[in-house]
């Protein structure tokens, strides 16, 4: 009896396998330092945490944590920090570092900030790639090396400001919308292509934006779908961008082509309301020009993916939904004034910087925890994600050591968190610090109301953050506090340069390069020679297939057919992954056990015999 195969089937013989196991999911890295909490150096109630010393001997912590009310409100007094005209304020107090740490530190910080002046100054600052980064210069043009990149930019903005208004003002309008103008748009793109974008569309677009956003940002089929279905006959009134720096990243692509065919299928004509962001000359630029696409943006080569959403990247999509992208730059281009100083005391990327750097041993042993309290900031730790630990996950420092440095950042939001995980954050394993971010203003002026006698749900969620850092701290567990005065484009602009700044400056600390990110490209190639071996899994199957009688073949054979024995068990997850989708492969044996499995195609493909 013939069936198709999984790696879950049944154990008897000559069973249809429907759900294919794919690679388990590598196990977290594990702390690289022991650490213990241990009872008192001076007064009853004090801690001191202690660890033991890293491998490669970063700067030591040594210090505790304050638990004298007086001394501690002291500590809070000296350390915050507070940026006047933003309304921003940095609260480090909760970290436990020293005065003899700070000052031990200072060397890496001297060297720190020269690097980031460099950097600034048009350096090639990403060796690795021989590339200059340049993502300072987008909020403050005047700051670029050359007036030719000056230019550049000021243009791009230009050209997204006139772009976005004139789709609003459906003086550009898509062809064959019964609205007669721009209604969604949908965004394709992956990593530092999507997760900003995405950031700023939960923080900032208003409740009813002029174009409502959707993403497709990943290569799954069924999501894929069902972005499209949602949008329904909508789709005559979408505005596809698509977005890749590089322009050949096969996710997007895939879903570019998935999205034309929808087009395609609905009788439209994806030219007219495609959008490209991406290099030019890549080929997806390439590809946007031959087919005259509505419009094409630039990406710059010195501006990495995920610190890109001060680009064309992440400025088209949020003036397109109404948000003011000039406060954002605004923002942003304050945060990296202030960020400029040398003096770690008066530089808030600089103090996250030492607190990442004192929590983690600077070899990254604990993980940052990111809780905003506010729901439109749900997507900011995601967005951190891949900017500190694409930026700082690295094998090898910049003198070529291998380090394996890193820091795990997670998290969703408070105080929904609360009653997830921060059980085992406050008594559970202690590998972490935490970042809360606080924002001062509950709702717009003139919506609050006391739900009970003097308070407002506001005052609830403003509480639950107080009392999970005073809870967290009682166990010993660090954390800082970033506040701002409320969610607007200038503060979400603020925030994104606050981290780039502080992920620039600790990968300097810990002398790695944060512009690269070689890591991936393992994973793209291993994932090309999978697609490439599948193309001969089949060519060996059909011509087995072909033959008459046909042969059905047992794994190993199509293993050694394909010349290919190493990549057995891939042979047999590529077999069971395509029988899974009705990809016409039919097994016979038991499929418990995959070596008595045999396998043949439905029907023979002559042509591809001789392709
Ligand atoms: O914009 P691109 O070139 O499509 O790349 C998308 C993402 O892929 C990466 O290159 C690797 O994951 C990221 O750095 C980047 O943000």
């Amino acid at each position: 009896m013939a069936s198709s195969i999984s790696g879950l089937c049944s154990s008897s013989s000559s069973t249809l396998i429907r759900k294919p196991h794919l690679a388990p999911p590598l196990p977290p890295p594990k702390s690289h330092l022991a650490e213990t909490l241990k009872p008192s150096f001076s007064g009853k109630s004090r801690h001191i945490l202690t660890h033991a010393v890293a491998r490669d001997a970063p700067v030591e912590k040594k210090g505790g944590l304050e638990r004298d009310p007086k001394a501690l409100w002291e500590r809070y007094t000296e350390w915050l920090y507070q940026h006047k005209e933003l309304g921003l304020y940095l609260d480090v107090s909760r970290m436990g570092f020293t005065d003899e740490f700070v000052k031990e530190m200072e060397p890496r910080f001297i060297k720190a900030f020269k690097a980031m002046e460099d950097l600034e100054k048009g350096a090639i600052s990403n060796p690795d790639e021989g590339r200059m980064v340049g993502h300072y210069w987008l909020r403050n043009p005047k700051l670029s090396p050359n007036s030719f990149l000056r230019l550049q930019i000021e243009n791009t903005l230009e050209a997204i400001c006139a772009f976005s208004q004139d789709i609003i003002a459906a003086k550009i309008k898509p062809p064959s919308s019964p609205d007669g103008r721009f209604t969604q748009i949908l965004s394709v793109g992956i990593g530092g292509s999507a997760l900003g974008p995405q950031f700023v569309a939960e923080a900032l677009a208003p409740d009813n934006p002029p174009l409502k956003i959707r993403f497709i940002d990943n290569t799954d089929p069924a999501g894929i779908d069902h972005q499209i279905a949602q949008l329904g006959p909508e789709l005559a009134s979408t505005l596809v961008i698509v977005i890749s720096k590089s322009g050949g990243t096969p996710e997007t692509r895939n879903g570019l082509l998935e999205v034309q065919k929808a087009f395609r299928e609905a009788g439209l004509n994806f030219a007219k309301q495609g959008v490209a962001i991406t290099q030019e000359n890549s080929l997806l630029d390439n590809t946007a020009r031959i087919e005259g696409w509505l419009a094409r943006f630039p990406m710059f080569d010195w501006v990495g993916g995920r610190t890109s959403e001060m680009s064309a990247v992440g400025l088209l999509a949020a003036a397109l939904q109404g948000i003011d992208i000039k406060e954002m730059l605004a923002g942003a281009s304050l945060m990296d004034e202030a960020t400029r100083t040398p003096v770690v005391k008066n530089n808030p990327a600089a103090l996250l910087a030492l607190c990442w750097y004192w929590a983690s041993g600077g070899v990254g042993s604990k993980d940052m925890v990111v809780l905003p309290y506010k729901d439109s900031l749900l997507l900011f730790s995601r967005y951190l994600q891949q900017l500190v630990m694409e930026s700082l996950g690295k094998e090898f420092d910049l003198d070529g050591n291998r380090v394996n440095q890193g820091l795990t950042v997670y998290g969703n939001k408070g105080s929904t968190d609360q009653h997830a995980y921060i059980q085992q954050l406050r008594e559970g394993v202690h590998n972490f610090f935490a970042t809360f971010i606080e924002v001062l203003r509950d709702r717009p002026p003139g919506h609050d109301w006391e739900l009970e006698p003097g308070v407002t749900c506001g005052d609830y969620l403003f509480g639950m953050l107080q009392g999970t850092r005073s809870a967290l701290y009682a166990n010993g567990r660090e954390s800082v506090t970033v506040t701002v005065q409320e969610v607007n484009p200038r503060s979400v602009g603020a925030l994104i340069a606050l981290y780039e700044r502080a992920v620039g400056i600790y990968a300097s600390l810990v002398n790695v390069n944060a512009y690269h990110q070689p890591g991936v490209e393992a994973g793209k190639k291993a994932a090309g020679e999978v697609l490439a071996l599948q193309k001969r899994v089949l060519a060996v199957l059909n011509e087995a297939s072909c033959k008459d009688p046909v042969e059905p073949l047992s794994i190993e054979e199509v293993a050694d057919r394909c010349h290919a024995p190493e990549d057995i068990e891939m042979i047999y997850k590529i077999i069971a992954h395509m029988a899974a989708n009705d990809r016409a492969i039919i097994a016979e044996g038991d499929c418990g056990s995959p070596r008595s499995v045999k396998v043949f195609l439905g029907e023979c493909n002559v042509d591809a015999l001789y392709a």
